[in-house]
């Protein structure tokens, strides 16, 4: 089984991926991560000319063994740079098939980010669209940096959150919209249990209406 998890930044989506792995028995892939390490590969070079075509190198030399830095690549600034690569049409190009094979090993895979259902696995058994009131996924990153130990401007988090979904859902390259056939989780009212529990519930109901068909 393939379940395809997207949604907008902090919206919640990652936590819904890994519950529904565990719950399920499924490997996960937070394709974000893969964004994200490109986009710190680079952070040096935005403002040079051929910042594009190291973004491309960039993405087409990853692999696995460049997601264990997971501090640094969960931060706030490894999203903005992740977001400025992940419009170059030949970096998502680059990372595709990577997350193809993710998603269709034996067994099976939920992965989460903002294409999966749309581009990456337009062909996955249940897609799930996670979202959540702008200030409320704001409060979410605030406390999670917190407790990181980080201190938070909430202002600068919530600007910083905006101006990241704006670019992504621009990005004529991005694939980030609700895929018509994936169904709409708004988590705003939701604690994390609960909202794993509508998540399953979507998943089981998707699963028994295939079987039935
Ligand atoms: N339904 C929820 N209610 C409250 N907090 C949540 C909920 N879902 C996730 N969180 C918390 O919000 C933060 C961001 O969640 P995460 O899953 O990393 O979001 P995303 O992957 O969409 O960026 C985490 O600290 C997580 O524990
Ligand atoms: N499948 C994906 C995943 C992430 N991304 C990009 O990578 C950035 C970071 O993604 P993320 O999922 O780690 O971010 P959060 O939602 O966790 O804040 C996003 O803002 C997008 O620009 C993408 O374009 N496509």
């Amino acid at each position: 089984m393939i379940i395809a998890v997207d949604g907008p930044a902090a919206s919640g989506k990652g936590t819904l991926a890994t519950g529904l792995a565990r719950h399920y028995g499924l490997a996960h892939l937070d394709t974000g991560l893969l964004y994200r390490a490109v986009g710190l590969a680079v952070r040096d070079h935005v403002d040079a000319p051929d910042f594009e075509a190291r973004a491309i190198a960039a993405a087409r030399a990853l692999d696995a063994a460049h997601l264990t830095n997971i501090e640094e690549l969960t931060g706030a600034e490894a999203g903005m740079f992740a977001s400025r690569v992940a419009v170059i049409a030949k970096v998502r190009v680059a990372m595709r098939q990577y997350q193809r094979d993710f998603a269709h090993q034996p067994g099976g895979a939920v992965l989460d980010g903002r294409d999966i259902g749309t581009v990456v696995c337009p062909d996955a058994d249940v897609k799930l669209f996670i979202v959540a009131d702008s200030k409320a996924r704001m409060e979410r990153r605030a406390r999670q940096l917190e407790a990181k130990g980080q201190v938070v401007d909430r202002y600068a988090l919530y600007h910083q959150i905006e101006e990241r979904d704006a670019r992504d859902m621009a990005n004529p390259n991005g694939g980030f919209y609700k895929a018509p056939d994936a169904v709409l989780l708004d988590t705003t009212q939701l604690g994390i249990e609960a909202a794993l529990q509508a998540a399953v519930a979507i998943v089981d109901e998707a699963m028994a209406q295939k079987a039935r068909n």
